[in-house]
C-alpha cells in the first residue's frame, strides 16, 4: 500500500489550519500536504509540523490573487516579474518548512497560443532551476476543465511533452488520479506510462472528489498498481470528507 499524505487544506476543516497537522498525525498519517500555507509565517508552519511529528510531502507556489480569479503567473505573458515573486516566496518558505515538491501552477490562459506556451516554458525553466538550486523537486499539474476551467496546462499528455522537451531533471509531473479520470480515463495506462516522469500522486473520488472507494474507480486496484510500478513517493489525500475526516478514513483499511 502507498504512503499516503492527508491534505490539510481539504481535510481536518473540523479545526483551525494549525491544528490539522496534529489532528493528522493523530489519525496515523505520517506526512501532510496543502495547498498555500501564505497566510501563516513560515516559522510558524514548520512548528506546527515538527511539534505533529509528520513530514511535509508538499505545497503549492503561491497562485497570485485567488479570489480575483488569479490561478498562477507561469503561462501569464507579460506577468512574468509576478511570477518570480512567487517563486522567491515559496523558495523562502521552502527552506524553513521543508518540502520534496512545490507545484507550480500554469494560470489562466489558452493552451494554444504560442506567447502563453513561450512564457509558460521560460518560467518553468526558472522555476526548475531554482527549486534545484535548495534541494526541493518541481511539478506541475494537469487539471480538468470543469474544477478549473480556462487553465493552460489542461492535459496531460501534453505535460508530459513539456517535460520532454524541457528536459530539467528537476520537473516532474503531479498526476492527480481525479483529474485523471475526468479528463482522459485510461487511468492505470497512464500511470504505467508517465511513472518515469511521476514526483507526486494525489487521490480522490470521482466524480464528488470524496473519500477514495466511493467513486467510479476501482482505487484498492489502482493503490494495488502502484506498488507494483514500483512508486516509492507520497499520494496525497485530496478529497473532501463526506463528513467528519476521521469517521471517513474507513476506506483505508478497507484497501
Ligand atoms: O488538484 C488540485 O486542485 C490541486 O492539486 C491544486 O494544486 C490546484 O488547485
Ligand atoms: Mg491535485
Amino acid at each position: 500500500m502507498p504512503r499516503f499524505a492527508a491534505n490539510l487544506t481539504m481535510m481536518f476543516n473540523e479545526v483551525p489550519f494549525s491544528q490539522r497537522f496534529k489532528a493528522a498525525a493523530d489519525a496515523g498519517f505520517g506526512a501532510v500536504e496543502f495547498l498555500f500555507p501564505y497566510d501563516h509565517p513560515a516559522e510558524s508552519v514548520a512548528e506546527w509540523l515538527q511539534v505533529a511529528g509528520v513530514r511535509p510531502a508538499l505545497f503549492n507556489m503561491p497562485p497570485g490573487d485567488w479570489a480575483a480569479g488569479d490561478r498562477g503567473y507561469a503561462a501569464l505573458p507579460g506577468r512574468q516579474e509576478d511570477f518570480r515573486h512567487t517563486v522567491n516566496k515559496a523558495i523562502d518558505y521552502a527552506r524553513i518548512i521543508g518540502t520534496p515538491f512545490l507545484h507550480m501552477m500554469a494560470g489562466i490562459a489558452d493552451g494554444t497560443d504560442a506567447a502563453a506556451k513561450r512564457t509558460y516554458r521560460d518560467s518553468l525553466k526558472f522555476a526548475a532551476d531554482a527549486t534545484a538550486e535548495i534541494g526541493v523537486g518541481l511539478v506541475i499539474e494537469p487539471l480538468n476543465k470543469r474544477d478549473m476551467p480556462g487553465y493552460f496546462l489542461d492535459d496531460f499528455d501534453r505535460a508530459a511533452d513539456i517535460i520532454a522537451e524541457l528536459d530539467h531533471p528537476n520537473l516532474k509531473l503531479q498526476f492527480d488520479i481525479y483529474h485523471r479520470q475526468i479528463m482522459h480515463g485510461d487511468v492505470l495506462k497512464g500511470l504505467e506510462k508517465m511513472m518515469p516522469i511521476i514526483g507526486h500522486i494525489q487521490t480522490a473520488s470521482v466524480p464528488k472528489r470524496n473519500e477514495p472507494g466511493t467513486g467510479e474507480l476501482n482505487d484498492a486496484r489502482i493503490f494495488q498498481v502502484l506498488d507494483e510500478l514500483g512508486y516509492g513517493g507520497y499520494v496525497g489525500c485530496e478529497y473532501r470528507p463526506t463528513g467528519d475526516t476521521v469517521a471517513g478514513l474507513g476506506w483505508m483499511q478497507a484497501i
